[in-house]
């Protein structure tokens, strides 16, 4: 059966300023907190780190060549604070500026709207020295920041997108401790939770006030939860799980408030942080499209010794490299979820893709699993177009293979494969795949 997409359906890619960028020390570029992380040794696989990564600031105009040879209508992006403002605030680096001026340009050129994340994780250590995330003054170094990219590129961009993922920014950067600046501190985590939702709130009042001619979003990651079976004690599991996952973020910026049982059950072990009177009003500022980054589901059973009482399962079926289940049936849900529980506004899928073992023979590269990965996902994303969703774009989570964080290079992500030792670049069968899909507007 053909899929297929309305006329004006931004089909594109997506990456992140810390995970392809590289020249970490070059051009004026302040250090970040990823810079800081991934040198402590134990913190990333094999002790591996962005300071070359993709070389993409070199490179650029090659991969913007890839980005046409696609034919993507659009491109993710985030631009790195401190290579534009090295210590956070203050002082402008003019050089940094000039690389995104130049990536903006190219992608024009070539037909291709920016889409521009502004925080993807990658916070200037000079700022993560007063406290980062749990220092509320961050919030308005953000805006200062916004302003300033607004004010250079926001002739150009028409699509920005404050934060990405601020649950991963929270949990796994102060809770978990995997993600810089590497706290295991859950209270610490709703405090830079909320003072992350905060900075989204004072950033898009900025650009209201500025009368940009654009739209202004945030990226939320999402895992559906499914409970195990239909005991009580099983809903409740997934309700619980869904909080923590998904309402802790998506009340605060569509309905002005916490989701009253989840600061029960994280009030019982931890501090709730103190809410000022503005701040709800303003992480609630009126957005104009959600972007939403889906990669798998949560299947959970309650289990009383587990944490919030909740136990996470591994069910039957295929499983990516990162040991996620592949479900594409979770983002026909999540997104019916979304305009039913929070309104009928515009959505992207920021992110999704797949990690698999890529092997490369005769420079072919026949990644038929996240072909297939894609195929089923893109299907899904029809069916909830059809039955009413107004999903305007989708993004491959990603161009190319980049640094995975924690798991370094050891993860493939990429449409495009990197030799790391060349730097060469690779289609695999998945980015030729893309490229009809694309062109066809279909998926068959
Ligand atoms: N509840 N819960 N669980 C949250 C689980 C975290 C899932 N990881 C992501 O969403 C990250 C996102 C990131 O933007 C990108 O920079 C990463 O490269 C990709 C691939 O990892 C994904």
């Amino acid at each position: 059966m053909v899929h297929k997409f309305p006329d004006d359906f931004v089909w594109g890619t997506a990456t992140a300023a810390y995970q392809i960028e590289g020249a970490a020390n070059e051009d004026g570029r302040g250090e970040s907190i990823w810079d800081r992380f991934s040198h402590i040794p134990g913190n990333v696989w094999n002790n591996q780190n962005g300071d070359v990564a993709c070389d993409h600031y070199h490179r650029y105009k090659e991969d913007v060549q890839i980005l046409k040879e696609m034919g993507v209508k659009g491109y993710r992006f985030s631009i790195s604070w401190p290579r534009v403002i090295p210590d956070g605030t203050g002082k402008i680096n003019q050089k940094g500026v000039d690389f995104y001026n130049n990536l903006i340009d190219e992608l024009l050129r070539q037909g291709i709207q920016p889409f521009v994340t502004l925080y993807h994780w990658d916070l200037p250590q000079a700022l993560q020295d007063r406290g980062g995330w749990t220092n509320r003054d961050t919030t308005d170094y953000f805006a200062e920041y916004a302003q300033q990219m607004f004010k250079q590129y926001g002739d150009r961009v028409k699509h920005w997108i404050t934060h990405n993922e601020p649950w991963c920014t929270s949990f796994l950067g102060h809770a978990i401790g995997v993600h810089a600046p590497g706290l295991k501190d859950f209270s610490a985590a709703l405090l830079a939770a909320h003072n992350v939702l905060l900075s989204h709130g004072k950033a898009v009042e900025v650009f209201r006030q500025m009368g940009l001619d654009g739209k202004i979003g945030i990226t939320l990651n999402l895992t559906p939860s499914y409970p195990a079976s239909n005991s009580a004690d099983d809903l409740q599991a997934a309700t619980i799980s869904d909080g923590f996952s998904n309402r802790w973020f998506l009340d605060p910026v569509f309905k002005g408030q916490y989701p009253d049982d989840m600061v029960k059950v994280f009030g019982t072990f931890a501090k709730i942080p103190e809410i000022q009177e503005s701040d709800m009003k303003l992480i609630s500022s009126n957005i104009d499209f959600l972007g939403i980054n889906y990669y798998s589901r949560s299947l959970v059973k309650h289990n009383p010794d587990a944490q919030f009482g909740v136990e996470t399962l591994k069910p039957e079926g295929q499983y990516t490299d990162m040991d996620w289940e592949v479900y594409p049936q979770g983002l026909y849900d999540l997104l019916l979820r979304i305009k039913k529980d929070y309104g009928d506004i515009d959505l992207y899928i920021t992110e999704n893709g797949a990690a698999f073992k890529d092997v490369v023979e005769n420079d072919q590269i026949d990644d038929i699993d996240r072909l297939n990965y894609l195929k089923k996902h893109f299907e899904k994303a029809a069916e909830a177009i059809r039955d009413g969703v107004k999903l305007k774009g989708y993004f491959v989570w990603s161009l190319m293979d980049n640094f995975e964080w924690a798991f370094g290079y050891s993860k493939r992500f990429g449409l495009i494969y990197v030799d790391y030792e060349t730097q060469r670049r690779l289609w695999k069968k998945s980015a030729r795949w893309y490229k009809d899909v694309i062109a066809n507007n279909s998926v068959d």
